[in-house]
């Protein structure tokens, strides 16, 4: 056991010590900037953000720009291209796209502006050898890239903002955060943007005097005056109501809160780590999350990836819970864990665990011997490592048109790679058995496929 408690001999595959990085560059062809070069670097999940705003890694100076336009990113099969909802669009040589893959060589246009994408050669790079941050397991290349950058802003006493899909460990994280920072002996205290009612958040923050609102029978300390000397944690910031945004700023920036029904300040000592599960950058575009608190709070940004683009920590953490929730004495069963690796968790780490805790109750251990896999009744045995594509999507908690756009853009992609194996990859025969013309079928193909 390590001294987290967790037991690395649940390690099941040899551990990877480097991983291949690849290399892009995108080149502005036109406009002002012409000649720009932006490269990135980086394995499946690293993103390149496009657009006018601050948060860009490519910020274009074009006005027809969005401030988020568009996200270039590194997947298994290339390099595939979103746009984000921008107001004048996206295309790939002439094409208009939502979602696309993009090639070497390929021309991308945002609003005015043409860009050129080149690939560069890939190369090895080493992986650091740690398979935790504090409470944090995981051993997949993805996660072991994070942890040096987690131990650096453990060290700093940046603000903190962490993202991430619903399950994916950004309390664990948040707390992790602070116990290997200098405030360790100090408090850590949890302030769930959700959990409070409107009418009482500004209370629950800043305090409040006796008297000051009706049932204010007492006074009351607020998360910040608790925390003093500590760290704070905001949970779903994103769901801050927007009038209450200045007070919370002013706080940050002059570290100082006034509780409700009094005007005296009193200083606070207190460092923030925030989580969303949206994404904020969106929210700040629309106008619905101020940028200067976006931008007090996102000094450091660390992105928690979904389970399933973390390889191999499905077994790990599994077979984690299982000793850890009492099924120490039996090993977990193969089959189990083979059926978990092969589903897609759209409710992240939490879901796998409430999944073993729920095996080793109903006593899963003498069902998954009896039963073949994908008979038991969760999570289900999902074809070519996909779950339930709906759920999966609505788990991403997008707006209405997106989930949509993003289901049909799915469907097209599984249809255009079914009907194209049927018909041994031949466009003509596979369009005509569409039902579309042929051009048309192209144009599909280029949008999910890098054949
Ligand atoms: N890397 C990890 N190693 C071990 N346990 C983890 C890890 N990530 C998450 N967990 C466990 O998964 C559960 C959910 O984690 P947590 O609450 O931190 O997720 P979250 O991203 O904050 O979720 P939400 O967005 O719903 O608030 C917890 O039981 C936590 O202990």
């Amino acid at each position: 056991m390590s001294s987290n408690g967790w037991d690395i001999s649940t390690i099941r595959a040899p551990l990877m010590s480097t991983v291949i990085e690849e290399s892009y560059a995108l080149v502005v062809l036109d406009g002002a900037q012409a000649g720009l070069r932006c490269v990135f670097n980086g394995t499946v999940g690293s993103r390149l953000l496009v657009g006018k705003g601050p948060a860009c890694d490519l910020r274009l100076e074009d006005p027809m720009v969005s401030r988020r336009h568009a996200v270039f990113e590194i997947g298994p099969k290339g390099v595939r291209l979103t746009d984000l909802e921008s107001t004048n669009g996206t295309t790939i040589n002439g094409v208009s796209i939502h979602e696309a893959y993009v090639r070497d060589g390929d021309r991308v246009r945002v609003a005015q502006t043409t860009l050129h994408l080149q690939r560069g050669e890939p190369k090895a790079v080493p992986l650091p050898k740690d398979i935790r941050f504090g409470r944090m397991l995981g051993a997949s290349p993805v996660m072991r890239r994070l942890y040096p950058l987690c131990r650096r802003f453990a060290e700093s006493e940046l603000p903190v903002l962490i993202e991430g899909e619903t399950g994916t460990g950004k309390e664990v994280l948040a707390e992790a955060l602070h116990e290997a920072s200098r405030r360790a002996k100090a408090p850590f205290v949890v302030f769930d943007c959700t959990a409070v009612p409107p009418n009482l958040m500004e209370s629950t923050l800043f305090g409040h005097e006796r008297g000051s609102f009706t049932g204010a029978f007492a006074p009351r300390k607020g998360v910040f005056e608790e925390a003093h000397g500590g760290t704070l944690f905001i949970d779903e910031l994103g769901e801050l109501d927007l009038p209450l945004q200045p007070k919370l700023l002013r706080a940050l920036e002059r570290g100082e809160v006034q509780r409700v029904g009094s005007n005296q300040w009193m200083r606070v000592d207190v460092r923030v780590i925030a989580a969303t599960r949206r994404d904020l950058d969106r929210e700040v575009q629309a106008g619905r999350f101020r940028d200067d608190l976006f931008f007090r709070l996102a000094v450091g940004r660390i992105e928690l990836p979904p389970l399933r683009d973390r390889t191999g920590d499905v077994g790990l953490l599994a077979c984690q819970f299982w000793q850890a929730l009492g099924g120490s004495g039996v090993p977990m069963p193969e089959d189990l864990i083979q059926r978990f690796e092969d589903y897609r968790w759209p409710g992240n780490v939490r879901e796998l665990r409430n999944a073993v805790a729920r095996a080793l109750a109903l006593g899963e251990t003498a069902l998954a011997a009896e039963n073949p896999p994908g008979k038991l009744d969760e999570p289900p045995r999902a074809p070519a490592g996909k779950g339930d594509l709906i759920e999966e999507i609505l788990a991403t908690e997008l707006p209405l048109t997106r989930a949509r756009e993003r289901l049909v853009s799915e469907f097209e992609r599984k249809y255009v790679e079914r009907v194209l194996a049927r018909h041994d990859g031949n466009v003509v025969r596979a369009a005509a058995a569409s039902g579309i013309a042929r051009r048309y079928f192209q144009i599909l193909r280029a949008r999910h496929t890098r054949g």
